[in-house]
């Protein structure tokens, strides 16, 4: 069994985050990957529509999409959405014989070394980044140093181990979506159509989200 994480704010849920999902779940073999929506993101402003609703959208993006989970385990916690607590909880859920990854976008990785205690997140999984358009930069040296000679070529060496290994993925679909332009969008009264999933869209309709300045 093999085991991913992508956390998120999904605010809201795109074709990027879910394209993405799909094509690393079949990349790495992963048997499931949990989407985890943060209600606190830890080095952002906390996003104005609730997590709830963040996660509500996410489940309607998701559907009955085989092998993806939305999973709210981070709204029942209080405080910043940290990742090392969310993967030491997956590694108590699947124990210690099951790979585990976490998956993070190439723009989250280079701000990596930032995060509340980086260097634990190699204790219980393996790190994926996912190339994502408009992002290509040096890493900083803090990130270098994080990293060291974690760095592995291919799925299957990373897939050796348990955690603790790094492996850089571009993935066949790059979308240039990010949730960013679709809010600014939809306070505009612009289309986000084929942007997002159709539910997803009918569900901010529904209950009137990011249309207004609020
Ligand atoms: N289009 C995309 N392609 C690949 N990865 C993505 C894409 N959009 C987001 N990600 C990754 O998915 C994770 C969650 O992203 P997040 O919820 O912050 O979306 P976002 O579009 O970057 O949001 P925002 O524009 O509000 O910053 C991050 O690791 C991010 O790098
Ligand atoms: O653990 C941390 O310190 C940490 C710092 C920044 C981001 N994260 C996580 O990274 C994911 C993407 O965050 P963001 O801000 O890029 O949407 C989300 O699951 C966050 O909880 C985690």
């Amino acid at each position: 069994m093999r085991i991913g994480m992508l956390g998120g704010t999904f605010d809201p849920v795109h074709l990027g985050h879910l394209r993405s999902a799909i094509e690393v779940r079949e990349a790495l073999g992963l048997d499931k990957l949990h989407m985890i929506p943060a209600p606190q993101p830890p080095l952002r402003d906390t996003p104005q529509v609730s997590a709830v609703q963040r996660f509500e959208l996410l489940k309607a993006g998701i559907g009955d999409t085989p092998g993806l989970l939305a999973d709210d385990r981070e709204l029942h916690r209080d405080g910043p959405s940290y990742s090392v607590d969310t993967l030491s909880e997956l590694r108590q859920q699947y124990g210690d014989k099951v790979p585990l990854v976490m998956v993070i976008g190439f723009d989250a990785f280079l701000r990596l070394a930032r995060w509340h205690n980086a260097e634990q997140l190699f204790d219980f999984a393996h790190l994926v980044v996912i190339s994502r358009p408009g992002y290509q930069s040096p890493w900083p040296e803090a990130l270098k140093e994080l990293v060291g000679n974690r760095e592995v070529s291919s799925v299957q060496s990373l897939m050796h181990n348990t955690h603790g290994g790094l492996l850089m993925l571009t993935l066949p679909s790059l979308m240039a979506i990010s949730a960013t332009y679709i809010r600014e969008r939809l306070q505009a009264g612009k289309s986000v159509r084929y942007l997002l999933p159709e539910s997803v869209e009918q569900a901010i309709f529904k209950y009137g989200l990011y249309q207004i300045d609020e």
